[in-house]
């Protein structure tokens, strides 16, 4: 297990992120050097030790006019961490209606709207999580981004306001009701992970992996080319789950890398892999059970996950 001095110095190499590393180079300094825990960063050359650099130079100091020398857009931390939850709600409702404009158009079919929805709207969250400050509180304000989400489905799903272009892009038959099922466990899962677990450890990113990349893929290779289903279940197919498991492998790892490039852990990347090999082949058979009906896949695919992650991952944290 981590300290919390040591999480919060491990989160301090959260520098890496590109609006951090970027202020960090008022125009004042040319040369550019940064240690953040184990990591250090030569900005000025453009190499690094531990990570690789993310921007150039000329990238950098045309970001660094518009920032605080601390990373931050604003000098102190709420406003910074007040500003991207704004900016990243205000990018959710974009997005979603994107889809729907995109259903509209007749571009794309409900159903594989609503699973695109569900695969990129997760995996994009947690990829933004290192642009929120180092705060303690930073997590609070990430959290507003899904339980916002959360009052708006409850508050469509229940019909107080009808937004038919809302329904269309997240349900697959069109009622509002559906609002309440699916995507409102989706949301409820991403609020747990980011109170619970947030960029400190792998356990709630790998469970997102899952869910969203996973469970997401496993639906539309699944539909399209699941002919022969599972002996237990015949609404799954062996398709569906195979692609489950390899995708929510993939978006593990990748997120992982992710987040450890960008020096918010170290791992042990050969027993991680084996763990998230073993997560992803345990959340795929709990997807696969006839239990839908009882427990939604948005609720027993990260449930798994994390009762997995929490056992296994603090073992291979360096
Ligand atoms: C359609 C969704 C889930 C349904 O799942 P299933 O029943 O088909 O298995 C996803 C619902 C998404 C939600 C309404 C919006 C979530 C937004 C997220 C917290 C922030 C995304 C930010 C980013 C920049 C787009
Ligand atoms: N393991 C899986 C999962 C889904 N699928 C396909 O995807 C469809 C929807 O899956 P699901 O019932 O899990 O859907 P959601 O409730 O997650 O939206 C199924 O009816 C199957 O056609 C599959 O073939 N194999």
């Amino acid at each position: 297990m981590m300290m919390p001095a040591m999480a919060s110095s491990r989160q301090g190499s959260s520098l890496a992120c590109p609006l951090a590393l970027a202020g960090c180079c008022s125009p004042a300094r040319n040369a550019f050097l940064i240690k953040a825990s184990s990591a250090s960063f030569d900005l000025s050359s453009n190499l690094t030790t531990n990570s690789p650099a993310l921007w150039k130079p000329s990238q950098l100091a045309s970001v660094a006019s518009h920032l605080t020398p601390s990373g931050l857009l604003f000098h102190d931390h709420t406003s910074h961490d007040l500003l991207c939850t704004l900016a990243v709600f205000a990018s959710s409702f974009v997005w979603i209606r994107f889809f729907d404009f995109l259903v509209q158009k007749n571009v794309l079919e409900q159903k594989l709207s609503r699973k695109l929805v569900h695969i990129s709207t997760g995996i994009l969250y947690a990829l933004l999580w290192p642009v929120f400050s180092i705060s303690p509180w930073s997590r609070y304000f990430a959290l507003a981004i899904p339980f916002a989400n959360a009052v708006r489905l409850l508050v469509y799903g229940l019909g107080i306001i009808k937004d038919e272009a809302v329904v269309k892009s997240i349900s697959r038959s069109g009622s509002s009701r559906e609002l309440l099922g699916g995507p409102f466990y989706y949301v409820v899962a991403l609020s747990l992970c980011t109170v619970f677990f947030w960029r400190d450890s792998p356990v709630g990113i790998v469970a997102l992996a899952v869910m969203c990349g996973g469970d997401g893929i496993a639906d539309i290779i699944g539909r399209r080319l699941g002919s022969i289903k599972l002996p237990y279940n015949p609404s799954k197919s062996w398709v569906g789950s195979i692609s489950m498991f390899f995708f929510s492998f993939a978006f593990s790892v990748s997120l992982l890398y992710y987040y450890s490039s960008l020096g918010f852990y170290q791992l042990n990347w050969s027993s991680a892999v084996q763990i998230v090999a073993l997560i992803s082949f345990s959340a795929t058979i709990v997807e696969s059970l006839p239990i839908s009906s009882h427990l939604d896949d948005n609720m027993s695919v990260p449930l798994i996950s994390v009762l997995m992650g929490s056992a296994l991952f603090p073992g291979v944290l360096l």
